[in-house]
């Protein structure tokens, strides 16, 4: 809907309603239409002032509505009218002027900005492009390097960078509307022909070839496959380089590849299972809108190594104070120096200055007395795990929340090593801490909504995406991933080389193989995690059972490198050879391609050839699968769920949706016959029989992923 009033007798206002962003809805475009037509056809209005209510302009179209028959009118003509209107049309941008609702007041003859206020074209974000003219206005207004950096990134600006961009003519720190009022008085009947974006044209820019040929490189590089940014590319050249109404034309076809392609779906599934996730809920029935978080305003971590640290720092960062305690005097040290540097480093390029005087430092366990919420995060060992929180509980002050970083571990058993189990949770922090998106709030069996709650505020308060999960050997993300990990190292066994496996799964998306990933996270923390759980001992990995452990197929490639002191990127080899430790350079080394000659030799394994299809499907289905089992176990409460920890904590590709959604796109029954076709050939990786809930999604006709919840529920009320 849109409001129109009549104000300092001259101003037709026009106020866009709809909660909460004023997104641009069917009412909305035609409130925009019936107001703009009253405004012009107003003998008494000399100008007109576009806002929007609840002080934001505009989040842009409504994405509720792509994927639907749309209806309404069309923005495109919507804005062109505006702009050919021959009484001044001011933008009064308050909040946000997002997507479409940039483009609105691109259509605008004026823009007046709050101070606070964030604009930008973010579309790209979403798999589409400005495709109401933003992409052909927006070159035009600020030159075709500053358009294509804020089109291909989506990046918002400030109030203070459009103005100095030129995106808008001023801004303001009073109101908004009322300076857009006065403004629109002022320019009430001069000429319009210098204001029409439209017509002008694209500022001249030396080497354009080049340039374009230079950012369409980097874009391509950066986007791992995703189609939109080179979209977005071709449709600013076509705005350099054809006049007006053909880059429209431009601009509708590439938009009319992207709106239909499923990347632009999958994006879009990503902004709402985003949103989805912070409405969370337990199998209990407790859930985020009937639960309250506490209050936290001092913190303590406990174990400052590489965790420690940058849960530290992301702790400071967020404007807590924190006790950081270290039991090892010289890792204190290191962790003291480690971290101020890593605030300093990030104060820097932020342009603010460090929080270092948030952090107090102590050796001595009793410091964290009157904090309000502890992360342990000290070695993953259960036996230390449980006496610190046993000195947790004697030492905190009642009500004090205890939290433990366990990447695997049993939170409900280490609850039951306190007095208060339902202050106990999971946070699950993704390396390095203080960069990576994602928390897994891990709830055991006695947790408190209450503890569920808090530990959530405070993961959305530091920027994570946070999801909660149930409890179980791994949680979610850590689950699924060791089927994945597997499946990468039988392909190995069979016939295929760390290069072509790496090579199938970055060219699906991901921005590193899984081998090139081992290498950098340690191959000494997978051999540690697999000792935790009684698959390795010393000498198995080359004896009678070394490809058979705890009654299945178990493939030692990784033990053996291990042995080797492979490390990875830290001993400067590992799957891959470097130049240096530390070197993020991966060459090929010929030592492991013999290396498994040698071992498949010696265990009567023939290789064969094995190409990207078998690749993404083994590794890929293999790791769905266990999601499907995942929900059916409740640990996750929906696919959204999943795909966001995959999307924000493992790299898989945005614009492939995350796993769930991936199967989806795919096809249940395919991915169920696959699964099938690799469990006979494979009888002893029992992991990949097709789930239960996989076939009973199947037999129901493989519903839409928004309905899988049904399904799931009907399962669980006949378990
Ligand atoms: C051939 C067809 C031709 C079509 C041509 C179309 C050309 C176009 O130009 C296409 C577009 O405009 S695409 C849309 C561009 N706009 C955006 O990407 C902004 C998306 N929103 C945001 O970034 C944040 O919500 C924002 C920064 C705005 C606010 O963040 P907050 O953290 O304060 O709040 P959120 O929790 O994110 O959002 C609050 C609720 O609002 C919903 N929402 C946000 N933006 C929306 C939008 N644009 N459309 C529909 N719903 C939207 C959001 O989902 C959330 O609701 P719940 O999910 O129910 O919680
Ligand atoms: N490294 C990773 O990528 C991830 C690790 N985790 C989990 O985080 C936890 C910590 O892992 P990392 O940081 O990698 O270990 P780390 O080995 O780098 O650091 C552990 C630190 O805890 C200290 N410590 C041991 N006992 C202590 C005590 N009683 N009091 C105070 N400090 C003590 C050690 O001296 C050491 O500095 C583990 O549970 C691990 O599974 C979780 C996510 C990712």
């Amino acid at each position: 809907m849109a409001q129109y009033t009549r104000v300092s007798g001259f101003v037709g206002l026009i106020t866009l309603q709809n909660p909460p962003v004023n997104a641009l809805s069917a009412p909305v475009r035609q409130g925009i239409v019936d107001t703009v037509q009253r405004a012009l056809s107003d003998p008494e209005v000399k100008s007109v002032v576009i806002c929007g209510q609840n002080g934001i302009f505009c989040g842009g179209a409504d994405i509720k509505e792509f994927g639907t028959d749309m209806f309404g009118p069309p923005l495109i003509p919507m804005i062109h009218a505006i702009e050919a209107a021959n009484k001044p049309v001011v933008a009064a941008i308050e909040g946000i002027a997002l997507g479409g609702g940039l483009e609105l007041a691109l259509g605008c003859h004026y823009r007046i900005a709050h101070s606070k206020a964030r604009l930008g074209l973010p579309e790209v974000t979403l798999g589409l492009l400005p495709a109401a003219g933003g992409s052909q206005r927006l070159p035009r207004l600020i030159g075709v390097p500053a358009a294509l950096n804020l089109i291909t990134t989506g990046r918002h600006v400030t109030a203070a960078e459009a103005l100095q961009l030129g995106i808008v003519d001023q801004v303001t720190d009073h109101n908004t509307v009322d300076a857009a009022v006065k403004f629109a008085l002022r320019v009430g009947g001069q000429s319009l022909d210098a204001r029409r974006i439209s017509t002008y044209p694209c500022p001249q820019q030396p080497d354009l070839d080049a340039l374009f040929e230079d950012v369409m490189q980097k874009v391509r590089q950066s986007a791992r496959g995703a189609i939109a940014p080179v979209a977005c590319v071709q449709a600013v050249r076509a705005a350099a380089t054809l006049p007006y109404t053909q880059g429209m034309e431009r601009e509708k076809e590439l938009m009319a590849t992207l709106f239909t392609s499923g990347q632009a779906r999958a994006l879009q599934y990503c902004f709402f299972a985003q949103r989805a996730v912070g409405r969370w809920k337990m199998p209990n029935g407790a859930r985020w809108d009937t639960s309250k978080p506490r209050p936290v305003h001092k913190a303590a971590v406990i174990g400052l190594g590489t965790m420690g640290r940058g849960i530290t720092v992301a702790l400071a960062q967020t404007g807590l104070s924190v006790i950081a305690v270290e039991s090892q005097e010289k890792q204190l040290m290191e962790a003291k120096q480690a971290v101020s540097g890593m605030l300093e480093r990030g104060a820097k390029r932020r342009g603010v200055a460090p929080v270092l005087d948030r952090i107090s430092y102590s050796q001595d366990i009793q410091a964290v007395a009157d904090v309000d919420l502890v992360i342990e995060a000290v070695f993953e060992d259960m036996a230390l795990k449980t006496k610190v929180f046993r000195q947790l509980s004697a030492v905190c002050k009642p009500g004090t929340l205890l939290c433990t970083n366990t990447s695997a571990l049993d939170v409900d058993q280490l609850a039951s090593e306190t007095p208060n189990p339902e202050l106990v949770v999971g946070m699950h922090f993704f390396a390095p801490a203080h960069v990576m998106k994602l928390l897994e709030v891990v709830y055991g069996s006695r947790s408190s909504p209450e503890a569920v709650a808090t530990a959530m505020q405070l993961g959305k308060k530091m920027g994570k995406a946070s999801v909660a999960v149930g409890n179980c050997r791994g949680f979610v993300g850590n689950r699924m991933l060791k089927l994945y990990l597997e499946q990468a190292s039988f392909l190995l066994e069979e016939g295929a080389t760390p290069e072509l496996v790496d090579g199938a799964l970055e060219e699906f998306g991901f921005p590193m193989g899984v081998f090139r990933m081992s290498d950098l996270s340690g191959l000494d923390v997978g051999w540690r995690i697999r000792k935790g759980e009684g698959l390795v001992e010393p000498g198995m990995a080359s004896g009678q059972s070394a490809r058979i452990r705890q009654g299945r197929r178990y493939s030692p490639l990784g033990d053996l490198l291990y042995e080797q002191g492979r490390f990875g990127l830290k001993t400067s080899r590992g799957w891959y050879q470097y130049d240096k430790p530390g070197s993020r350079v991966a060459r090929s080394d010929p030592w492991v391609h013999s290396f498994l000659e040698e071992y498949r030799a010696r265990h009567g394994l023939v290789a064969r050839n094995i190409d990207h299809q078998e690749v993404l499907e083994r590794c890929l289905y293999a790791m769905i699968n266990e999601g499907f089992h995942i929900l059916e176990d409740g640990i996750a409460a929906g696919p959204e769920d999943i795909d966001v920890i995959y999307v924000f904590g493992f790299g898989w590709p945005r614009h492939r949706g995350g796993p769930m959604f991936y199967a989806d796109m795919v096809g249940l029954a395919k991915v169920m016959e696959k699964l099938e076709h690799y469990h006979q050939a494979h009888p002893d990786v029992p992991y990949l029989q097709p789930s239960n809930l996989l076939r009973k999604l199947v037999a129901s006709g493989s519903p839409p992923i928004h309905t899988w919840g049904e399904v799931i529920k009907k399962l669980h009320s006949q378990l």
